[in-house]
């Protein structure tokens, strides 16, 4: 894949660059949330209706963004969330991925729909960089156990069960497209499994099935909090983190049931159709996480005062997808280390606007809400 000749210099850039590269059917499945895409469009439009509210003259020649992130310390709180196939944006995939998290310094949560093997994708990181393993629990139990002690053998510090898909949601443009992944990808993770399950090796190996209903027919829709984090507690020591909560009632939940952390996530809109944008969510939660449980967030970060906004409202640390899918597409590591540093720079220099010089002064302070709702949940200032 070339690189086109226009200098990317913010994520907009790279998604325009991207949608020129990528193969239709890949920037639909990408791109594209779910039904309306209400929530899709939402997750960007909600953080524009939260305005800054900088301070000044309080000597911004030093500013840096260390932090810690469940316990560990950070280099940035701007992290990678999982995403599906890799691969498909370029032949370096995932490995290319994580030498630029490696070299950023923060936080890789890797798909369970790696094209990848995990082994591999975390072989090529530094101990510096945590990584996290994103699972899927399926009908067969002993799929997702199996992927579990291949992630703690490999050294991932921590799981993150995605619990907003018991189902796949309605992608109408997947649909529209007949997406299926092309033949020469395989989802690396299940090509040892030894259970029924290893059909999905190849993806489309059978020809007869979507993508859509090969997940929806292994994932295990009948997951409770009951049963199915004490399920995870009994067979691993590892943190369990939550992605994909939306309501203060199941941040309760979560930490009833012994959960290290939850991800604030609609999962970029390709779920539940017409829920609240993240950003919007997210003042509920970490008020009734109440420093009890860190609390991250995923959708929509495109700049690096969307991220500022995020840690204002009470995110520890902010994922994103899409955007390092772009800089993949446009030029593998090198691209994606493009959109970590693109956003890196944006969130130093808007600190420094902002008069913040470390992220523990990014606090509410810094909000001023255009949305009345959410104003009433904005946690109490900080300094
Ligand atoms: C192409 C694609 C594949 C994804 N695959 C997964 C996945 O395998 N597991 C998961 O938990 N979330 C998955 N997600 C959701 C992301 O982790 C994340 O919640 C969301 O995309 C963040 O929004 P953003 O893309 O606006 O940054 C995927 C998202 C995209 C766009
Ligand atoms: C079966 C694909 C699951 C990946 C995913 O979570 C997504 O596409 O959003």
């Amino acid at each position: 894949m070339q690189a086109t000749p226009i200098l990317p210099v913010c994520i907009d850039d790279l998604e325009h660059i991207a949608k020129d590269i990528l193969p239709s059917a890949t920037w639909g499945y990408y791109t594209s949330g779910a039904n309306h895409e209400q929530t899709l469009r939402d997750n960007r439009d909600a953080f524009k209706r939260y305005r800054l509210r900088p301070r000044m003259l309080r000597d911004v020649s030093k500013v840096t963004t260390t932090t810690t992130i469940l316990g560990k310390k950070a280099r940035s709180p701007l992290c990678v969330a999982p995403c599906a196939m890799h691969k498909l944006a370029h032949p370096d995939g995932e490995v290319a991925t994580s030498k630029a998290v490696a070299s950023h310094g923060s936080v890789m949560i890797l798909s369970t729909y790696s094209t990848t093997a995990l082994e591999k994708v975390i072989a090529a990181g530094n101990p510096e960089t945590q990584y996290w393993f994103q699972l899927y629990v399926y009908k067969d139990r002993r799929v997702s156990e199996k992927l579990i002690r291949r992630a703690e053998a490999a050294g991932f510090s921590a799981l993150v069960l995605t619990v907003d898909a018991p189902y796949l949601g309605r992608r109408l443009l997947d649909s529209r497209n007949k997406f299926s992944p092309p033949p020469h990808l395989r989802l690396e993770n299940f090509i040892d499994s030894t259970t029924d399950f290893s059909s999905i090796d190849s993806l489309e190996k059978s020809g007869d099935e979507t993508f859509g209903e090969t997940f929806g027919n292994r994932g295990d829709a009948s997951l409770s909090w009951e049963e199915g984090i004490a399920w995870l507690r009994s067979i691993t020591a590892l943190p369990i983190i939550v992605k994909g909560i939306l309501t203060a009632e199941d941040t309760e939940l979560a930490i009833k049931h012994g959960c290290s952390a939850i991800i604030v996530s609609n999962h970029g809109g390709r779920q539940l159709d017409g829920t609240l944008a993240s950003i919007d969510a997210l003042p509920e939660i970490v008020e009734a996480a109440g420093n009890r449980i860190e609390v991250y967030m995923d959708g929509g970060v495109r700049t690096g005062t969307d991220i500022i906004k995020a840690l204002a409202l009470g995110a520890q640390a902010v994922f994103v997808a899409r955007p390092i899918l772009y800089g993949l597409a446009y030029n593998g590591e090198d691209g994606a280390r493009l959109t970590l540093r693109l956003l890196q720079d944006e969130l130093e220099l808007g600190m420094a606007l902002a008069g913040c010089r470390t992220i523990d002064e990014i606090g509410s302070h810094l909000i001023h809400s255009l949305h009345k709702q959410a104003c009433n949940n904005i946690p109490k200032p900080k300094l």
